[in-house]
């Protein structure tokens, strides 16, 4: 298994419950899991423990084989190579789309970042928008471009979190077709938060339903 979440426990400070009460999961490599469920569910917390930022209680996570997370173990949120897409996605509105990209990019040489951020221009079809500020972008485009800026350090993991809510019907329907074929592509493993059945149907090589900070049962696209 490339991800191995194992009886993860967690409780936000001032809380009466625990809000991740025992969470097991295990992806495989290049896999595209959704994680869906109610409003209060525990889906972003899940997130958060993954990226780091939060430190579960007890359980563990195993990222590649590699522990990141367990009772002796705590790997810092930069360490850990996940890469994260947020709903808003959080592009830096006084840097152009290729300065955004160039953001996560570290220890590489001029020459290796600019060939990097072209690839991943091209790879979301945004090559012609690279001098442009997110606000001289659509929804959708602004979208790509946090998905390039995700991507370009070539993460092992990413997350996203409910990434189609700001965007209309229309756009959605499109934009979650080409995540998924990027997804594939380049063979990142990917965990993906929703209430949208649909998105999940048409992303999702699994879905798992999270109820009440567990596991309620794992299921295949269109099989609900
Ligand atoms: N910083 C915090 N401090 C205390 N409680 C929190 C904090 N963040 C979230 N919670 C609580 O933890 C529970 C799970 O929240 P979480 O954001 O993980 O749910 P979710 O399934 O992602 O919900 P939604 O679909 O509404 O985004 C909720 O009851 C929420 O109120």
């Amino acid at each position: 298994m490339f991800i191995t979440i194992q009886r993860l426990q967690f409780q936000y400070k001032n809380t009466k419950e625990p809000t991740i009460k025992d969470f097991t999961l295990d992806i495989k490599r290049g896999e595209i899991v959704s994680i869906l469920g109610n409003s209060g569910s525990g889906k972003s917390t899940i997130l958060r423990l993954i990226a780091g930022l939060e430190i579960p209680k007890s359980g563990s996570i195993s990222i590649n084989g590699k522990m990141i997370v367990d009772n002796n173990t705590f790997t810092p949120p930069e360490k850990r190579k996940v890469g994260m897409v947020f709903q808003d996605y959080a592009l830096f509105p006084h840097m152009t789309v290729e300065n955004n990209i160039n953001f996560g990019l570290r220890s590489m040489t001029r020459k290796e970042k600019q060939l990097r951020i072209e690839e991943m221009l091209s790879l979301v079809n945004m090559t012609e928008y690279k001098k442009r500020y997110p606000y001289e972008l659509s929804g959708g485009q602004q979208q790509r471009v946090a998905l390039a800026r995700a991507l370009a350090p070539a993460p092992s993991l990413l997350i996203f979190d409910e990434p189609f809510s700001n965007l209309d019907a229309n756009l959605k329907v499109k934009i979650r077709c080409e995540l998924r074929n990027i997804l594939k592509d380049t063979g990142i493993t990917s965990i993906f938060v929703t209430h949208d059945l649909d998105d999940a149907n048409v992303i999702a090589d699994q879905i798992v339903y999270i109820d009440n900070g567990m596991v309620d049962r794992i299921v295949s696209p269109d099989s609900n």
